[in-house]
């Protein structure tokens, strides 16, 4: 970095640079931090960044976010303040092959990403603004969800295997009997499931025969969702340095990362017997980094730096200020994902929950890490109902259906459509309806479909109580199925403690953007984020007995335990005379 020799004529104790350094905002700012003092360049306009107050900073300066979801994408762009100034939102296609699998198309999740980037632009040019006006982009997405492509090309090799698909569950079983396969949690914090990277790639390599050529070739290339938006929006394969890297929150999900070093682990890898002189790993790098993300390389961002990437439940965290031990969110979005943050050193938890990364902000400060409650289904158990039973027509209607009835009529839904997540790890149950009668009407199924959420948030708040030591006091929650006031009075209820919803839901997003906004100069401090969507919360308090709550409790895990063993080893979950058929 080299300083002009202008200081003639300017106050002591500013310091002049390059004009190319100076209208490099961010490097201007890091070194006035390293100055301790201002700093100017000689050029007539100053430019934007180095002498604006942060008062100034609130209201000009902007950061974009991508929220890559299960059910759709958005991008959102925020105001120094976090609040939303435009955005814009696209919903796409869910692939279900066969029963039990759950896919997307690796370009329609780039395309759509690509279009609300575009949308949301178009709304923030209409308010008077400029790409210039963005100092840098976060991307969040939905973790485990697992892309193969050929490292040369660029080009897809099989759609992406969604996180919720259960496609892998005779490969667990296998590596459940695994020797060494005890070890595996407390090296990766993630009991052996469906849900991780690691059993979704062993599949691809082993089903696929494009994979398979390529991993033998050594042109396979993995990653998540992220990583998959950063290479491509970066350039792809035509890039002149392609991008490929994922941040320690998306790698804390594959289990082939170690939860203590944020590094692959050899012995992860060998025990899933990932070769890694064959397949493309991208590079685990912090969470918040103004270099390690590259720039857009075209459209109506193009240049504009990516700054933050988290995974978006990690990231629903940060964009709840849930920066202190012992603070919680619940993201109530396609799944349902409770993240207590136990701080910096990991907890392996003994009840059935997950140990991951909560967010990584680099540059010296330690990783942060949380204790996790995963549930599979939470709105999608409202888009079942509206879409393959039509009980509605467009999910907000749920709460009104639900609350046509004055209480579930004895109906318990244990909405296991790919077995039980945290704390049952349940994987030979299907969704399961209890206690029908000639009484039942919708409402009381719509209510049994919100409840399930509820009680399974319950069962992880008592694991997370035995983790910790520690009881919950308020629960944060977001995310699309929070809009419904009756779940969230109803999860109040059951768990007995307060529920606190922001007005400004899109958490997610703003975890992001604050990931970007911090290793850009936006914010400087997690500190200065206290105040950032404080206003407007609503709380839902309890207004249930104990006792009602625990008898309701109990009948649901009565259900649970009901449900299990549904689904035998020689079960063909397609259909059971399926070679009848064929024949
Ligand atoms: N007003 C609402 N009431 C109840 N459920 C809702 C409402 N709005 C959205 N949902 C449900 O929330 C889910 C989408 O939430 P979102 O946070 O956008 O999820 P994702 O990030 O997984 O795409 C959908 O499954 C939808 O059915
Ligand atoms: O799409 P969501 O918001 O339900 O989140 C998906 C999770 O990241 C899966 O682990």
């Amino acid at each position: 970095m080299k300083l002009l020799n202008l200081n003639d004529g300017v106050e002591p104790g500013v310091i002049c640079v390059e004009p190319t350094l100076a209208n490099d905002g961010m490097d201007a700012r890091n070194l006035a931090k390293a100055h301790k003092g201002p700093i100017v360049s000689h050029l007539e306009h100053l430019p934007r960044g180095i002498h604006e107050t942060s008062e100034e900073r609130k209201t000009h300066w902007f950061v974009g976010s991508v929220d890559q979801g299960t059910t759709s994408s958005r991008f959102l762009i925020f105001n120094g303040e976090g609040d939303p100034v435009a955005s814009h939102q696209i919903e796409f296609e869910n692939l279900y092959p066969k029963s039990g699998w759950h896919e997307h198309d690796p370009m329609t999740l780039l395309s759509s990403v690509e279009e609300c980037i575009e949308g949301a632009m178009r709304k923030f040019q209409r308010l008077g603004f400029s790409k210039n006006d963005i100092r840098s982009i976060g991307i969040t997405n939905q973790r485990e969800t697992t892309l193969v492509w050929d490292h040369e090309t660029g080009e897809p090799l099989y759609n992406a295997v969604v996180w919720p698909d259960t496609r892998t569950k005779s490969i667990v079983r296998d590596l459940k009997a695994k020797d060494g396969a005890d070890a595996i949690k407390d090296l990766c914090g993630l009991p052996l499931s469906t849900y991780p990277s690691s059993v979704k790639l062993l599949w691809l390599i082993e089903n696929v025969e494009a994979v398979k050529e390529a991993y033998e070739q050594g042109r396979l290339a993995f990653g998540t969702v992220d990583t998959w938006l950063i290479y491509k929006l970066n350039g792809g394969a035509q890039a002149e340095s392609p991008v490929h890297v994922t941040d320690s929150t998306n790698a804390s999900r594959t289990m082939f990362m170690n939860i203590r070093t944020l590094q692959y682990d050899d012995k992860l890898l060998g025990f899933f017997g990932i070769d890694r002189n064959k397949v493309h790993l991208p590079k685990i790098v912090p969470s918040s980094d103004p270099e390690c993300f590259g720039r857009i390389a075209s459209g109506a961002l193009s240049g504009v730096p990516i700054a933050g990437c988290l995974g978006d439940q990690s990231s629903a965290l940060v964009g709840q200020c849930g920066f202190n031990p012992g603070q919680a969110k619940n993201t109530y979005g396609t799944g349902c994902f409770l993240l207590y943050n136990v701080g910096t050193e990991p907890v392996i938890s003994q009840y059935g929950l997950l140990s991951t990364v909560a967010y990584d902000f680099g540059q010296g400060r330690a990783p942060v890490y949380a204790l996790e409650g995963s549930i599979a289904v939470a709105g999608s158990g409202v888009t079942f109902l509206q879409n393959n039973l039509n009980f509605i027509d467009n999910a907000k209607q749920i709460n009104d259906l639900a609350e046509s009835v004055p209480d579930n009529g004895g109906v318990v839904f244990v909405t296991a459509f790919s077995g039980l997540f945290a704390p049952y790890w349940i994987d030979d149950a299907k969704g399961t309806l209890f206690g029908i009668t000639q009484h039942t009407q919708k409402g009381h199924i719509a209510r049994a479909t919100l409840e399930a959420t509820c009680f399974q948030t319950k069962a992880i708040l008592d694991a997370m109580e035995k983790d910790s030591g520690c009881k919950l006091k308020l629960l944060a929650v977001d995310g699309g199925l929070s809009n419904s006031d009756l779940t969230m009075q109803t999860q109040a209820d059951i768990s007995g403690i307060p529920v606190d919803r922001p007005a400004m839901c899109e958490t997610t997003a703003l975890g992001a953007a604050i990931a970007a906004g911090l290793a850009t100069g936006v914010w400087s401090d997690t500190a200065e984020l206290q105040e950032v969507n404080r206003t407007g919360r609503k709380v839902f308090e309890p207004k249930i007995s104990r006792k009602c709550a625990e008898k309701r409790f109990k009948k649901w895990n009565q259900a649970v335990q009901m449900s299990r063993g549904w689904l035998q080893d020689n079960d063909n979950e397609d259909d059971e005379c399926d070679e009848e058929k064929k024949a």
